[in-house]
């Protein structure tokens, strides 16, 4: 019988329960038992919607209070000495570690977090020490989530991050120097221990998640499997049937390393990215070891293709027997929204178009079914059939006139009218800024006030007037604080702005917008994507009435505030009808005209968010990168070449992994970059001198993840270490991002040291 599974579920619930609850609790509004209880209904209510739909296997411990990275930090006795000395109860430790701990006499910043994959989530960096050691933590949390599960009457197959993946994942931290992968053999016997721990408590079987090799992998870490996989299969009976789990990419080109899983029960493929690789993956198989299908997609909100995913699947039993083929999600759902059903506002003909987590974790138990009897699921085949139909016949996806402008783009429309040098010299007396400028990256904290005048206004409680004439008395308020702060190029705050994505998705034509499809970004942060559904075009301005308003009122030179066409793009649910080259170019026109619309409104200096441009890169090297960095840059090219010399383009990237990337980084010719970069060495500014980049950069000073304010000698600390590998003249001082998550008291905390900070080398420089 050819069983379903999901290999995670989301975990925010319908109504975002989980973001609520953690924020009460770290507001001191509720204790921690009722956050752990509200936890554990999240687990059974999510449980529960698996095994009524019919899925066979349901996975445990893909639930996490802030990111399952660092749960498997806390699991490995991994915590750094800083989290520890502390004492803290285990979840405090555990929120410390994710955003940092200010309170109660206890300062401790947090560890850093980067992008999953290719994707909008961002783990916590195992972060490892020259001595590290591992155990695992008393009570372990994959044990008893098991057990409450078992407890409920669900029988679930745990999931674990695997060894190799926890470790290629991970860094040594400041100070140490140690090599993660090198500390595999002082990790495994923790995963043996746990291993057996889980089958003592009726684990049959177990998920471990490999995603690692989706990478090219260095041979260090491609050796590590090995011993690694050959100790946890040596438990033989002692343990459970291991499944390893890889996603977001295909394995052909780490074939090599599948010996090391002989043993073991199965392994699961992305089949919905990478279909080609089936064939090949069923070659490398032991005589009965089972084939994951991943074939519902667990990175889009599309509705899968019965017919095809049938077909797929129909091929792998041909090869293995239906006993040896497992129907799956293509990865956790956890990077999609929660439920369709909760979607009331989008056109009927839209809404038979889509799936979300709870119809996808339908979808495998149906594909199951299907793949044995097909008359047993018949109405639904039909169904998905009609919906297929409807999306590929619609009017909704074709606008001429869009494809019209696309044909008539040139190379000329990519390039500024001069290089860096002759613009600089123009900005420079057109905007007369200081050495070392200081600015902020756009949003201003977005407090409940502003949400709640938002929600009023979106379901008609106030009026388009009331609700103009309160984003103007924030914009004032913006610039008052910047005035008393003492920056130099302002900022508007973005009150308007429910999302940097959202926010444009809304006024674009070829988009439409959900009211709950929320996904986790990291923590309790959550962001609704918009779903691309047709050609994409501006009907109108979109943001030169709030810039031109603040500009009006401002003394300073105040900066324009736009996302990316890579960021729009990626941070939406992408059609996959269309190439993305093709949906990216009709976004940079859209923003091309708005660059300009800004520039005629007396905006000189415009800032290009393109935080998502790293993440969208092809995970591996060669031909599909080299053309995904090229539609991508001439994207980001072609929205902001259309201005004159004298306006400063910034351009804003929320990642420090900038090393391998930065060609790209440079190719978009901004006059300004502002980087992450407080949470990591200051030395991969290197590549700025060794690359002899010419143009301004203002690498991240302040962590804005973390409520916690930096003092004056922190920031003047890293400044100074900035300057060892950038020219003053080309250094600006800026947060790692924007603040709207943060408060306003923290806010002015921080700008104020940070500030301080910028005139005090202003002033030593200036001086020598
Ligand atoms: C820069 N980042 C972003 C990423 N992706 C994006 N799409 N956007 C980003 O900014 N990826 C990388 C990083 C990740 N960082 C963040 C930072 C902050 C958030 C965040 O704050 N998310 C908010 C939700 C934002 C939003 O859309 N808000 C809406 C709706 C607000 C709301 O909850 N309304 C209530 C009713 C109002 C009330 O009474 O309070 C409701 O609907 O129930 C808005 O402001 O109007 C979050 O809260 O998590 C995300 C990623
Ligand atoms: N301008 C945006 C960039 C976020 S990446 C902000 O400040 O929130
Ligand atoms: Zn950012």
């Amino acid at each position: 019988m050819v069983q379903s599974s999901v290999l995670g579920f989301p975990r925010m619930g319908a109504l975002r329960d989980l973001k609520k609850a953690n924020e009460a609790y770290w507001a001191d509004k509720i204790s921690q038992a009722d956050l752990l209880a509200e936890g554990k209904r999240l687990r059974l209510a999510h449980w529960k919607i698996q095994k009524d739909t019919g899925v066979d296997i349901i996975p445990s411990n893909d639930f996490a209070f802030y990111d399952h990275i660092l749960d498997h930090i806390q699991l490995f006795n991994a915590v750094p000495d800083r989290y520890t000395s502390q004492k803290l109860s285990p979840l405090d430790e555990y929120f410390a570690m994710g955003r940092g701990h200010q309170k109660g006499g206890v300062d401790v910043p947090s560890l850093e977090m980067v992008k999953w994959f290719d994707s909008n989530y961002h783990y916590v960096k195992p972060t490892l020490q020259d001595n590290q050691t591992f155990s695992l933590a008393k009570d372990p949390k994959p044990v008893r989530e098991f057990l409450e599960a078992k407890e409920a009457g669900i029988q679930t197959r745990p999931v674990l991050v695997g060894p190799v993946t926890f470790l290629a994942l991970g860094k040594a931290d400041r100070g140490s120097s140690v090599d993660p992968i090198s500390l595999i053999d002082k990790l495994v016997p923790v995963y043996v221990e746990l291993l057996k721990a889980l089958k003592a408590a009726g684990a049959d079987s177990v998920q471990i998640d490999e995603p690692i090799l989706v990478f090219d992998l260095k041979p260090e870490v491609k050796n590590a499997f090995k011993p690694a996989y050959e100790a946890i299969a040596a438990l033989g009976s002692a343990g459970p049937a291991i499944t390893i789990a890889t996603y977001f990419g295909d394995i052909v080109h780490n074939f090599d390393v599948l010996p090391a899983f002989a043993n073991l029960q199965g392994i699961h493929v992305d089949l919905a990215r990478n279909p080609e690789q089936l064939e090949a993956v069923i070659k490398q198989l032991g005589p009965k070891q089972i084939l994951s299908a991943g074939v519902v997609d667990g990175r889009n909100i599309w509705k899968n293709n019965f017919a095809k995913s049938i077909a797929v699947l129909q091929s792998a039993i041909k090869a293995l027997g239906p006993d040896r083929v497992v129907v799956a999600t293509s990865s956790s759902l956890l990077h999609t929204p929660h439920t369709l059903a909760s979607e009331k506002k989008l056109p009927a003909d839209v809404y038979e178009w889509f799936s979300f987590a709870s119809e996808k974790v339908k979808e495998v138990a149906i594909l199951a079914k299907a793949v044995t009897d097909a008359e047993s699921v018949r109405a639904e085949l039909d169904a998905n059939a009609v919906a297929l139909k409807s999306r590929t016949e619609s009017t909704r996806t074709n606008d001429p006139k869009v494809k019209e402008r696309q044909a008539q783009v040139t190379p000329e429309q990519h390039d500024r009218k001069s290089e860096f040098d002759t613009r600089y010299a123009q900005q420079k007396t057109h905007l007369s800024l200081p050495l070392f400028p200081t600015t902020t990256i756009g949003s201003f904290p977005q407090t409940s006030e502003i949400r709640v005048q938002r929600n009023k206004f979106t379901k008609g409680e106030i009026s388009e007037q009331a609700y103009d004439d309160f984003i103007k008395k924030e914009i004032d308020l913006a610039i008052q604080i910047q005035d008393e702060l003492g920056l130099d190029v302002y900022v508007h705050g973005e009150p308007e702005r429910n999302d940097m994505v959202q926010y444009f998705g809304e006024r674009l034509q070829g988009y439409v917008f959900t009211t709950h499809a929320w996904v986790q970004s990291y923590g309790s942060r959550c962001v609704r994507p918009p779903i691309i559904v047709g050609d994409i075009s501006r009907p109108a301005p979109m943001t030169v009435k709030e810039s031109k308003y603040a500009a009006s009122v401002s003394k300073k030179p105040m900066k324009g505030m736009l996302t990316g066409p890579v960021t729009c793009l990626r941070w939406s649910f992408p059609r996959d009808d269309v190439h993305q080259s093709v949906q990216c170019q009709q976004l940079a026109l859209a923003l091309r005209d708005e660059v300009v619309d800004l520039e005629k409104n007396g905006i000189f200096v415009i800032q290009v968010d393109e935080p998502a441009l790293r993440e969208g890169l092809p995970l591996r090297k060669g031909a599909e990168r080299d053309a995904y960095l090229k539609w991508a840059v001439d994207s980001f090219k072609l929205a902001t070449a259309g201005v004159e010399d004298s306006t400063q383009i910034h351009s804003h990237f929320c990642y420090s992994e900038f090393q391998d990337f930065f060609h790209a980084i440079a190719a978009l010719d901004a006059d300004v970059l502002s980087i992450e970069n407080s949470k990591s060495d200051a030395k991969l500014l290197k590549v700025f001198i060794d690359e002899a980049y010419p143009r301004h950069i203002g690498p991240g000073v302040y962590d804005i993840h973390s409520p916690r304010v930096p003092t004056e000698a922190e920031f003047k600390q890293r400044i100074q270490e900035m300057l060892e590998y950038l020219r003053p003249e080309q250094l600006w001082i800026n947060p790692d991002c924007g603040l709207k998550t943060r408060k306003w008291d923290e806010v002015k905390g921080a700008l104020t040291h940070m500030v301080n900070a910028a005139k005090y080398f202003r002033e030593q420089y200036t001086k020598a």
